[in-house]
């Protein structure tokens, strides 16, 4: 899946707080953008032709942890700002269950196999209930 996203550059909109996207993780294989490693925020910088990559929480699952999601949020910087987002998944039918070279005795699989389509529209599912609740409270 591709996304456009655009981010306005009107400074009122780049307070501490407001995000062009919050803090998150993807849900699929690969994507790309910001990285928090030990709840430190580092910034990422544009590098002309060059791409973001991401791993997302299928990946994550796939490699029992061995490759970790990672959390990624946008910050309106008060200039405008655009992005193509390629969001990488697997095939709706594919059985996404960890992988015999991550895991062993010592180290058995965190997460139980699960379809891919089905791991998406739990996600989904869950954000859009998340997404109505914050809006309640906003109220
Ligand atoms: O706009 C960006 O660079 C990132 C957006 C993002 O993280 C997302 O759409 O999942
Ligand atoms: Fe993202």
């Amino acid at each position: 899946m591709m996304m456009c996203l655009s981010i306005s550059g009107d400074v009122r909109s780049s307070r501490e707080g407001v995000y062009g996207a919050s803090a998150h993780s993807d849900y699929g294989m690969v994507c790309r953008e910001k990285s928090e490693q030990q709840k430190v925020w580092e910034d990422v910088p544009i590098i002309s032709g060059a791409f973001i990559v991401n791993i997302g929480d299928m990946m994550e699952r796939w490699t029992n942890c061995l490759f970790r999601s990672t959390m990624h949020r946008v910050i309106p910087t008060g200039q405008e700002r655009y992005s193509v987002a390629f969001f990488l998944e697997p095939n709706k039918d594919c059985i996404v269950e960890c992988l015999e070279s991550c895991c062993s005795e010592s180290c058995p699989p965190r997460f139980p196999p699960i379809r891919s389509s089905d791991y998406l529209e739990e996600r989904f599912r869950l954000a859009a209930t998340a997404s109505t609740e914050n809006h309640r409270i906003n109220i």
